[in-house]
């Protein structure tokens, strides 16, 4: 982990109100991502966790407040700018390509800018090679990468969705829910994939696993009705009554 002095600010997110006619899905919501850090985000069902990470893609505008990526403020970029400046989101759902191998499937993930469509049918340029085989490693389908991405298990197409993020190069990964639908072996394994990004990305994770938070180590951010309500480690967040009231729906 670098040192907190030499971190620098990456994200922020400065006070944003997403309102839907009178309901607000955000309401003046702040938080920072420095360069380098892994944050996990959770909050009850309907806090503004998707709709967070959909304002920081460009899909849903702030009604007010800003979003800033490396100091400039990217609110009113179309989401194929901010995609371009590098923030990548992965879904939920996946966006493999299931007739395509998993090598090319993260080939192809890391030419999407570069006029990805040439590249059908002519396999993987050289230079890209080494690339690509480095994701496979680090991602743990090294053994897989010739085989039909539809094939491949659950746990398996999530990582790599996890592995065509990382070779579209975006500096700031934006996680949602990477584990659902996993069990405890693969969930494990997740963690410790985002683990291995390193100091190289910054990744925003929104999951509810709470085991899954604590394998990732990482700072805690709650959300609850649009709104910031915590901040901390996971046993700080654990011991915190009113994030313990805002999941139990009584009061501390
Ligand atoms: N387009 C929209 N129009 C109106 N209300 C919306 C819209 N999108 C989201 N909401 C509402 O905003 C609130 C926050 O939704 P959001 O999906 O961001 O919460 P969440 O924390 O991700 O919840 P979950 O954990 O259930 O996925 C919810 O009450 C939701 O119904």
């Amino acid at each position: 982990m670098k040192d907190e002095s030499t971190r620098d600010l990456l994200l922020a997110v400065d006070g944003v109100t997403v309102d839907y006619g009178g309901f607000k899905a955000l309401d003046g919501f702040s938080m920072t991502l420095q360069r380098g850090e892994t944050r996990v985000v959770i909050g009850p069902n309907g806090a503004g966790k998707s709709t967070l990470c959909d304002t920081i893609i460009g899909r849903v505008r702030p009604t007010e407040g800003a979003i800033l990526f490396r100091g400039e403020d990217i609110s009113a970029l179309p989401e194929q700018l901010i995609v371009a400046r590098g923030i990548c989101r992965k879904f939920q759902a996946p966006g493999i390509l299931p007739s395509l191998t998993v090598a090319d499937n993260i080939g192809l993930a890391a030419r999407r800018d570069r006029r990805w469509w040439r590249s059908l049918g002519f396999g993987i340029p050289a230079g890209e090679q080494a690339i690509v085989n480095d994701i496979l490693e680090q991602v743990g389908l090294t053994a897989r990468r010739a085989t039909q991405a539809g094939l491949l298990a659950h746990g398996e197409k999530q990582w790599l969705e996890i592995g065509m993020v990382i070779a579209t190069g975006a500096e700031l990964i934006l996680l949602d829910e990477p584990t659902a639908g996993m069990g405890p072996a693969e969930t494990r394994r997740t963690a410790e994939l985002i683990h291995s990004l390193g100091d190289s990305r910054t990744v925003l994770v929104i999951d509810h696993d709470m085991s899954f938070v604590e394998q990732l180590g990482a700072t805690v951010t709650v959300m609850h009705q649009g709104r910031f309500l915590a901040q901390g480690d996971v046993q700080a967040i654990r011991n915190n009554a009113e994030v313990a009231s805002v999941y139990l729906g009584h009061t501390a």
